[in-house]
């Protein structure tokens, strides 16, 4: 979705997003440490316990209309699905067909008006703004389109403010920094600012940043839209490799048929619906 539209739908949506995407995807500069009593330790991915059998988030008859010039525009018109833990999940879909509105009600930044979205155990529908703004710094992790790094923050400081945000204490910053920008190819590049490093390499200084909190969900939208062939084949061996060292989950967005072929499953909407499942 373009930075513009996402900018006008945040100024006309009703249910309100707890924090909006442009918040999100800014890194918010003017972070500070969480408070120690909200601190979190991150816990090794491998010793998770997780059972794939089991959905993480299930979507239930949901539907999400907006007001556009006095009238109800319906976006999504009864939308069902499961993800499962350590699935990479693709959103297909015309320009237009909700994709992206899905995405953020998956994300908790926006609410449905009619259906029920359990993220885990929580009940994203009832959720207040602020339970959903907590849950998703814990759990959920974005990337976008246009990468949204902090231009003058090298690709090490990048990732380490999405830990100081999370309340990762910081004594774990330089081992999870390190892990991260490692595990995304980047060991040699992580003291390099955004406008040394290639669309490729900033997209991939994008993905350390959003795993580094160790979410188990991973939202991206359109994430290799701005690449070339080779750049999005890297970023999904990426995913991938996440998906097996990190044992996260990933839904994702796209209108290439090349990255479609990486899915676990593809969820094809048409018209604010799916027609495949
Ligand atoms: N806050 C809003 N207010 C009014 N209309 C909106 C709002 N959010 C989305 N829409 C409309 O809902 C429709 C679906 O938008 P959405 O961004 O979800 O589509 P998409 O499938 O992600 O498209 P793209 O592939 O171009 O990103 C569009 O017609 C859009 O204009």
């Amino acid at each position: 979705m373009k930075l513009w539209l996402r900018r006008k739908k945040e100024q006309t949506q009703q249910p309100a997003a707890a924090e909006s995407t442009a918040e999100i995807a800014a890194g918010q500069a003017a972070a500070v440490e969480a408070a120690p009593d909200e601190r979190v330790l991150l816990e090794p991915a491998m010793g998770r316990e997780i059972d794939t059998s089991k959905p993480m988030l299930t979507v239930s008859g949901v539907e999400r209309s907006f007001p556009v010039g006095g009238q109800q525009l319906h976006v999504l018109k009864g939308i069902n699905m499961a993800l499962y833990p350590t699935q990479l999940a693709m959103l297909k879909g015309r320009s237009g067909s909700g994709k992206t509105t899905l995405l953020n009600m998956i994300g908790g930044l926006d609410q449905p008006n009619k259906g029920e979205i359990y993220f885990q155990t929580h009940a994203f529908h009832r959720c207040s703004d602020d339970e959903r703004t907590y849950i998703r710094r814990k759990e959920i992790g974005f990337i976008f389109q246009s990468f949204a790094l902090m231009p003058l923050l090298s690709a090490w400081e990048n990732v380490e403010l999405s830990l100081r945000m999370a309340g990762v204490p910081r004594s774990q910053w330089k081992a999870r920094v390190t892990h991260c920008l490692e595990l995304v190819g980047l060991g040699r590049r992580m003291h390099h600012r955004p406008f040394e490093l290639s669309g490729g390499e900033q997209q991939r200084v994008a993905i350390a940043k959003a795993i580094a909190h160790r979410p188990s969900l991973l939202l991206a939208d359109e994430p290799t839209a701005e690449l070339d062939s080779q750049m999005g084949a890297q970023v999904m061996a990426v995913f991938r490799d996440i998906i097996r060292t990190e044992r996260m989950t990933i839904c994702m967005t796209t209108h290439d048929p090349t990255i479609m072929e990486v899915a676990d499953r593809v969820f094809e909407m048409v018209d604010g619906k799916f027609i495949n499942s």
